[in-house]
């Protein structure tokens, strides 16, 4: 069964206990049962990060998300990871071993100033990356236009406002790797490849969602599912995910 295991004061135990609702050690957890419920995150899969400044808390790896508590996360300062394989945690639950998708998460923070990143086992995001098997690997994009929804996303990175309904949504499509560390390199080279995009795809595996802050990110992840599911259903009907209609 998993367990939350009580921290000490010698353990940072104060950087994840607040009454605060917002705090992100409560927010994690709360965002996650939600996500649970949407089928984002259920068997342990997907996961959210945090950003506070400098501080960036974190789920356990293997645990089931929906039933993790403010005292399971883990806290790291950004500035001080200089190694990557020597990564430095200001609070380490006991017993537990930190996200997988941490370097992942760290990339979003730190290549693109995101305040929060979602990665997400949606079965819609799987199926929309099955549907592009047939575009060359490293040059598949999701994209669709003229949808109501795509207003949900910002323009781009340290751009101001939103994607307009005429607007092109396009995400790069990723690789699957067996280890999810793994994946880093690919991600970073999408950021760059499309330096605006706020989402990267990885086939057969789901999708890496992220905002300036948790509320953007959150709009950005919702919108995004409901588009792929959209753009399943509208493959289904045989019908165009981009249209002219001006
Ligand atoms: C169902 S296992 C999924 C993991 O391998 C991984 O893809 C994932 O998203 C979660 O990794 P985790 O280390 O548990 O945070
Ligand atoms: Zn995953």
């Amino acid at each position: 069964m998993q367990s939350s295991m009580a921290g000490s004061e010698d353990d940072n135990h104060h950087l994840i206990r607040s009454d605060d609702r917002q705090h992100p050690a409560n927010l994690i957890p709360e965002l996650c049962r939600k996500f649970w419920s949407l089928g984002w995150v259920t068997g342990t899969g997907g996961g959210t990060s945090i950003r506070d400044d400098d501080l960036v808390y974190l789920a356990p790896s293997g645990v089931q998300k929906e039933l993790m508590k403010s005292e399971d996360i883990y806290v790291l300062e950004l500035s001080k990871q200089v190694d990557p394989k020597k990564r430095v945690y200001l609070r380490s639950p006991p017993s537990l071993k930190p996200s997988q998708c941490t370097p992942l998460f760290i990339a979003a923070f730190t290549k693109r100033g995101a305040g929060c990143c979602i990665h997400t086992h949606s079965q819609w995001a799987v199926l929309v990356t099955l549907l592009l098997e047939n575009q060359p690997a490293n040059k598949t994009l999701f994209e669709i236009n003229n949808i109501e929804q795509i207003k949900g996303f910002g323009k781009g990175y340290q751009k101001q406002g939103a994607l307009g309904y005429h607007d092109t949504l396009r995400i790069p499509v990723i690789e699957n790797t067996p280890f999810e560390e793994d994946l880093t390199e690919s991600l970073e080279a999408a950021m760059d490849m499309y330096p605006d995009t706020y989402a990267v795809l990885v086939r057969r595996h789901g999708v890496y969602v992220w905002g300036e802050t948790v509320h953007k990110a959150k709009t950005q992840a919702e919108s995004l599912d409901y588009l792929f599911q959209l753009a399943v259903e509208m493959r289904k009907l045989g019908l165009p995910w981009l249209s002219d209609i001006a």
